[in-house]
Formats: structure tokens, sequence, C-alpha cells
């Protein structure tokens, strides 16, 4: 860096100092904090995403929510070239840079890493930077503080691309780079038109009764729901109702929205006992996490909930149809199969009972530390790659050579069987890497597929719902004196450290019949969360406590004198 550069960063930096006491982490999704502390940190990820697309020669994102959490919060996260999360070789420099005590330590740590890095600038690629917010109060002057990072890289341009959901930002950056059409209208072009092709490859329509034709979507008094209202007008055929759209006054995530729905297992507000039966969707904040559910009859404020595990597994079953159908080659051109690595990815929260019939199913399934860029990384590994999180946040991968495969299949079936099984296989895979989100787990295209194989089907939300029974689960949080105690291995699994708390929960879920246990730090608060599930809720609560005691008693505050 010039001297001119680096004069420029300390001088705009001076006017963003970080507050007294703050200290951040990039962690499971970025930065977040209450935001009215934000704006230093915004102004620096801004400085960040800029080196990122120097050193990258590509655009970057840059996107400013706090997803499911607080309307008082926000946070900040980058999106990488290919539309992905932030490549995390560089999350410890976004720590450092984001704790910088003053600016002229900013400036150092900055020339240190542009060295380190070989970040060039020569002036023939300049950094290009799209920038999104969600409906947050809080994101106009945070977007601000981050046009004002961008701009103190010398050539650099910040693009404002207004309010979006989080994915509808990340499908713009990977498009952008991809020379593709990649206007907030071609995005909803792109889910709109492959929805019905899809949907016009139902074979002969079972025709569906009046309750399962309608779906009510509940937007969190977010981002999503007024998405959705442009997607609704372009498919007119569709009976979708909104609520909780932002617009009837109800607050960001309160008592709404898909973390709660999943987590409190509940209707959200503006639900009632009326809508028994139909098929209700609940969208997270910024319209990354996606989970169905049905209002009890029994109950009004209990849901039958349809959670990101069996989103999974809805994906997962029809895929595997579709690879079969392509299997059953009636001619002799058994060569032109191509054997599809088809993989599915979860967690440990996942559902065991979820993980269990996607085995029965034959799948290849696999576990990863939570988190979507851990799961992401992993499913890119597959021709076919299905991740998602119990808590709604996923998509399907599809990679480079099979979808070059499948086109060349099309082509080759055009001629021969035109409108046979086989090619009407090979449309809807190619249509579903279409409808689904190639660059990040996104709500409102998952809705879509959703949409798209009940009606392939001919299947009601029950129907969806009996394909496995989800094993009564619990989560809890454990306030602790320091969290990162806590060291995990095994896709989270096993903890390794302190010593000899993995032995004492393993003591406690012996106890249980299919008891299963464990505990993790959080990367988004400050706590442990505690996960345990048993074969009837009382004991999956039971087991719970048990280890949250264990928890505080290892590492609780109780232990700390
Ligand atoms: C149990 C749980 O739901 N954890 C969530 C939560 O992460 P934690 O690291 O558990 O705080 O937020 C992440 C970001 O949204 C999400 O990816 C993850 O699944
Ligand atoms: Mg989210």
């Amino acid at each position: 860096m010039d001297d001119n550069q680096k004069s420029l960063i300390l001088k705009s930096s001076s006017q963003y100092p970080l507050p007294q006491g703050v200290k951040l982490s990039y962690g499971t999704a970025g930065f977040r904090a209450e935001a009215s502390i934000l704006e230093s940190t915004v102004f620096r990820v801004g400085i960040l995403a800029a080196l990122r697309s120097l050193k990258t020669q590509s655009l970057t994102g840059l996107m400013i929510t706090a997803s499911h959490n607080k309307v008082t919060d926000n946070g900040v996260k980058i999106a990488d070239p290919s539309g992905g999360m932030l490549t995390q070789e560089w999350e410890p420099f976004a720590d450092a840079i984001a704790n910088s005590p003053t600016p002229q330590h900013f400036v150092q740590l900055i020339d240190e890493f542009v060295k380190k890095e070989n970040i060039r600038f020569d002036g023939v690629r300049s950094a290009k930077i799209l920038l999104g917010r969600d409906t947050r109060p809080s994101g106009e002057s945070l977007l601000e503080a981050a046009k004002q990072g961008v701009y103190s890289i010398v050539g650099a341009t910040a693009i404002d691309m207004g309010i979006l959901t989080t994915p509808q930002l990340h499908w713009m950056v990977r498009a952008r780079n991809k020379d593709m059409k990649a206007t907030e209208l071609d995005y909803f072009e792109q889910l709109w038109s492959s929805f019905r092709f899809l949907v016009d490859l139902t074979p002969n329509q079972i025709k569906m009764s009046k309750t399962d034709d309608k779906l009510i979507v509940d937007g969190a008094n977010g981002v999503g729901g007024e998405k959705l209202e442009v997607l609704k007008k372009m498919l007119n055929s569709m009976d979708i109702e909104i609520r909780n759209s932002g617009k009837e006054g109800g607050v960001l995530n309160e008592g709404v929205g898909a973390d709660y729905v999943q987590k409190e297992k509940v209707v959200p507000q503006g639900f009632q006992l009326k809508d028994v039966g139909i098929r209700c969707a609940s969208l997270d904040g910024d319209a990354d996490r996606l989970v169905y559910f049905s209002v009890q009859s029994n109950n009004t404020s209990k849901i039958d909930l349809v959670d990101g595990d069996k989103i999974l597994s809805l994906f997962a079953l029809f895929i595997k149809e579709q690879l079969s159908i392509l299997k059953m080659e009636g001619d002799d051109h058994v060569d032109e199969n191509y054997e599809a690595r088809l993989g599915v990815v979860q967690t440990a929260y996942a559902n065991g009972a979820s993980t269990d019939y996607l085995r029965q199913l034959g799948l290849e399934v696999v576990f990863t530390p939570t988190g979507v860029k851990y799961l992401h990384e992993k499913a890119a590994e597959y021709d076919i790659g299905i991740y998602f999180e119990a808590n709604g946040h996923g998509t399907i991968l599809f990679s480079e050579s099979f979808l070059t495969w499948l086109n060349a299949r099309n082509n080759e079936l055009s001629s021969k069987s035109k409108g046979s099984e086989q090619q009407k296989a090979v449309l809807r895979l190619v249509a579903v890497s279409n409808l689904i989100n190639q660059a990040v787990g996104d709500a409102l295209s998952g809705l879509l597929l959703v949409e798209a194989i009940l009606q392939y089907k001919g299947w009601s939300i029950h129907n969806w719902s009996e394909l496995y029974h989800d094993l009564p689960s619990r989560q809890l949080k454990v306030k602790v004196v320091d969290r990162t105690a806590v060291v995990t291995a095994n896709a989270e699994t096993v903890a390794v450290r302190p010593p000899l708390i993995q032995e004492a929960i393993n003591v406690e879920v012996a106890k249980y019949p299919q008891g299963r246990s464990f505990i993790r730090p959080s990367g988004t608060e400050d706590v442990i969360r505690v996960y345990a599930e048993a074969s009837i809720q009382e004991a999956a609560d039971s087991l719970a406590n048990s280890v949250a005691k264990l928890a505080d008693q290892f590492l609780g505050f109780g232990n700390s004198g």
C-alpha cells in the first residue's frame, strides 16, 4: 500500500472509532451484536470486502443482517466471489481488524495482511462490492458505514442493492461473477420460470383438495414476506397467503419466524385454530431459513413441525427417484449412465430419526460441525450434495460436471426418445438446479421446490410429515465462565475438553432408551448449547437437564471461585 492509501484509511477509520470494551468474533455467521455498537465493525468489514475483491479479482458481497436475532441487533457478513461464505482462511484477519483498538494499529494490520496475501493495488482491476441489508431500522446508517469502508480503498466501487434477503445478495454475487443475468428481477424470473417448468413436468396431476392447495407463510415481519409478495404476483396460479409481512405492525422475529417456530414448537403470532390442517411455512428474518408446520387440532398453540431435516428428506427422496428413473434405460445405451454421487450432509442437531430414514433409503449421510460454511463445503464434494441444518437452512448443490452430463443426456434423449420418462427425469433435475439457490440456503427457492415436489407426489403436509416420526428432543443453553473451554471432536458429537466431561455425559445417556446428547459452545451467543434426544419427551427433557447440570458443574459460575 502506498502512503496515499494508508492515509486515506487512517483518516476514514478515525471517524469510526471502536466503542470501549467491544470484543467481536466472526463466529458461525459473521459479526453480530447490538446495532448501536456496530458502526466501526461494518466500516471495517467494508474494507475487508474490498480487499477480498482485490485479492480474488472478482466481485464480492457485503450483507447487513442479524437474521433471526432481535430487531435491535444487527450484523455483517461477506459473500465470497462464489456466492458462498467468506473463506474461513480470512476469518482470523476479520477478527483481528474488527477488534483493532486504534486507527494506527488498524492501518498497520491491513498493511501487514496486504503484504502477506500479496494483494496488489496496481489499479489493473479495482475492487467491486455489492451491498445489501435486511429491513432492520439500523440497516440504513450501517450501510453508509460499509460504503465509507469500501471507499477507503482507492478505486473501489460499492453498489447498493437496497433491501434484500441474504440469499438474494449471495445469488447476485455468484451470478455476476459468472457473467449471468444478476438483477433482482432476474432472480425472481429464474425462480418463477424453473418452478413453472418443474410443475409442468408433474405426471398426470393428482387433484389436491382445497386445503392442500393453500399455503400460509409467516414472513417473520422481515424481508422475506415482502419478496414473497413479488413472487406471488408472478405465480398467480398459486394460493399463497402471507402473514407477518412486516406491514401489519408486528416486530421482526418477535413471536414469529422460523427460529421461533422450530425452537419453541408453537404457532407464530397471527396463526390460529381456523388454520388447522392447512400447510403453513415460516421464514426467518433474512429469509435464509425455512420450516413448515401445521396447527394441531387439539391444542391451538402446538404445531406439528416439519423442520429442515424433513425438507432435506423430501428433497433427497425426490432426487433419488429421478436418478433411479434415469437408470431404467430401455435401450442399450447403459454406458451413457453416469453414476451420480448423491450425498446428504447433516449436523449433530439433525433428529436421529431423520438420519435413520435417510440411511434406510440407501443414502450416504455425512456430518459436519454446525454452521452452513461447513455443510456447504462438504456438500460441494458430491455431484448432488444436499445439506440442511435442522433449523431449516440448506440447499442442494449440483456439480458442473453433472450438469454438463445432464445437458448432453437431454440433447441425446431429445433426438431419440423425446418426452420419455428418462428425459423428463433429466429435465426435472435441471429445473431443480435452476430453482434451488446454488450459492446458499434460500427460504424462497426452498419453498418453491417443496411446493413443486408436494404437487408432484400429490402429498398433503400430513403425508410428508409421516415420512418418519421425530424422536423427542430438547435444547438448552447454559451460561458458563468461558465457553471456549469446551472443545469438541467428531462433528461436535464428543467433548474432548474439559477432561472427563464426556465420560460423565455418557453415563447419563446410557440411562435412556435411544438416548443421545452432546454439548458445544455456540458460535453466535455466549453460551454452551445442550442437545438431547430420547424415546419419549420426558426422557429427552430429563437427559438435557442432567447434561446441563454437568456443564454447569464442569464450567459454570459455581466453579469459578
Ligand atoms: C443449534 C443452532 O440452531 N445453531 C445455529 C446458530 O449457531 P450457534 O453456533 O449454535 O449459535 O446460528 C447459526 C447461524 O445462523 C446456525 O448456522 C446454527 O445452526
Ligand atoms: Mg437467517
